[in-house]
């Protein structure tokens, strides 16, 4: 059976403990491959290498790292097949999906960073003839990424790409749940010829090898993509220690759709953001609400669209939805099922896990599950299920919506549907989300700046903010 390696000083390593984890594909329930359980030591030896490759990094010219960053991009291309493949295998996604969206934007991730850096500039001015002020924006030194399981390694790359163009030296944990796309990455950059120690990957458990990078004194940058309460549990290990921290974490983001919507494209792309990835994407839109004008039309529209979405293997190019992440997972969002049943929600679709014959047969799969006559306040429109599964409330009262639709712990993310330009732009304002997405969804552009209010996080990625994250600033007064 393939054993994962960890990738440290530029080679492959076995963990310090020769221990390993067992790998999963969630659409079989096989185990198929083994990954390390490092441990401290695994991430003291992956700290070693990053802070001696450090000096001699932070110094490269920015249009040289800009060339090893392009040239993994360019391999990771070149490998699109593969490493889609191995992401699907592994997270249970459907082979098409990952094919289209998620290796395309790892290259993305590295090709925009690896660009960005040559037209960054710093800030100066005059103040009133007196000085001159002039900010330095520097490399901090040994950046710690850690990254979820639901887009591996579009979201491992997104935090990677930016914190080794702005010079850092990198050590990086992707989810346990789904390490192999960051292990075939390990092999692009020795084949990139990226310089050893300058990209380290740990694999392992969060309390364990995880908590060992957010701990460690040499690291002096965080950057976090998960659930809310490990981003919390974070925080305040960081905080003690007082570390910069970045934290995308989790949401339950309301799409609102207006009578006065585009219908067609209201429905086809809500039924995109309800169930796309099996719901596992920190931007779905759990919550909808629905003008009372068209509710019934537009549910039974959708319940209809719903139903006809193949749920089955991976593999098969007609599949919309796959299996979710992990045993784990599957069990979570069914309690959730079975828990919006207690408080009142009538099931219009889905509801229940899904048995896919031949060799899918032991794998997680849920149908896609639209539940109404929920009240805003229970805890399945409060919780994030993170799965297919969606709840639907009809508005009359914009207002009213908008408390409902604010009412969450979190606020990531919004859709809103209508054509009135006024009606779109004070609803807009008026969300309490760090992301509002009008007449689409999940349209990036990777300038924009990413992330959450409340418990949806600290910071944001994305364009300069990444790279602001990631140097640190210092204003230089000379006086005239
Ligand atoms: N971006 C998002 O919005 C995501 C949200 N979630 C939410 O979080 C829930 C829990 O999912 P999990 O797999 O448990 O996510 P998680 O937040 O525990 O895992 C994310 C990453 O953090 C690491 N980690 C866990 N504990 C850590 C610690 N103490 N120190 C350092 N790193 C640590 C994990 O190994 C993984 O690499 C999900 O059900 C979902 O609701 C999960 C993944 C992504
Ligand atoms: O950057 C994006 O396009 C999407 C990011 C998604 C997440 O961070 C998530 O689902 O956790």
């Amino acid at each position: 059976m393939e054993k994962i390696q960890n990738y440290i000083g530029g080679q492959l390593l076995e963990p310090i403990s020769k221990t390993y984890l067992d790998n999963v594909n969630p659409a079989t329930g096989k185990v198929y491959s083994l990954i390390p359980d490092s441990d401290a030591q695994d991430v003291e030896l992956a700290v070693k290498a990053a802070k001696e490759a450090f000096p001699a990094w932070s110094t490269t010219a920015a249009e040289k790292r800009s060339q090893y960053l392009l040239e993994i991009a360019r391999l990771i291309d070149e490998q699109h097949e593969a490493l889609a493949l191995a992401e699907s295998i592994d997270n249970g996604k459907p082979l098409k999906l990952a094919s289209h969206v998620d290796i395309p934007r790892a290259s993305a991730n590295f090709r925009f960073f690896a660009t960005a850096i040559l037209h960054q500039s710093s800030e100066s001015h005059l103040t009133d003839q007196v000085a001159i002020n002039y900010t330095t924006r520097t490399p901090i030194g040994v950046a710690g990424c850690i990254s979820p399981w639901n887009l591996p390694l579009y979201l491992f790359t997104w935090k990677i790409a930016p914190a080794l163009a702005a010079g850092n030296t990198v050590v990086a944990k992707p989810s346990e749940v789904t390490p192999m796309t960051a292990h075939l990455l390990s092999k692009i950059c020795q084949k990139a010829g990226l310089p050893a120690g300058v990209l380290n990957i740990v694999h392992g458990l969060g309390p364990k090898a995880g908590q060992a990078i957010i701990e460690h004194p040499e690291i002096p940058l965080i950057s976090f993509t998960g659930g809310t309460s490990t981003g919390k549990s974070i925080a305040s290990t960081a905080g003690q220690l007082l570390k910069k921290v970045s934290l995308e974490l989790g949401g339950k983001n309301p799409a609102i759709i207006f009578a006065d919507c585009d219908y067609e494209k209201a429905l086809s792309t809500t039924l995109l953001s309800s169930f796309s990835n099996q719901g596992q994407i920190c931007l779905c839109g759990s919550r909808l609400f629905i003008e009372e004008a068209i509710y019934e039309k537009f549910k039974n529209d959708l319940v209809q669209k719903a139903q006809a979405l193949k749920v089955g293997d991976p593999m098969e190019d007609d599949t919309r939805v796959g299996a979710i992440v992990s045993k784990a997972h599957y069990e979570k969002i069914l309690s959730y099922i079975e828990l919006a049943k207690l408080e009142g929600g009538r099931v219009l679709c889905g509801g229940k896990a899904v048995k896919v014959a031949g060799r899918c047969e032991e794998g997680y799969f849920i149908e896609p599950t639209i539940i109404e006559g929920l009240p805003y306040t229970c805890r399945t429109n409060q919780e994030e299920i993170f799965g297919p599964v969606i709840t639907i409330t009809s508005f009359t009262d914009t207002q009213e919506m908008l408390k409902q639709a604010n009412s969450t712990s979190y606020g990531l993310a919004a859709t809103v549907w209508t054509q009135n330009l006024d009606k779109a732009t004070s609803v807009s304002h008026q969300l309490k989300t760090g992301i509002v997405w009008v007449n689409c969804w999940l349209l990036r552009d990777l300038r924009t700046p990413f992330g959450g209010m409340k418990n949806s996080g600290i910071g944001r990625e994305g364009g300069w903010e990444a790279l602001r994250f990631f140097t640190e600033a210092k204003n230089i007064c000379i006086k005239l």
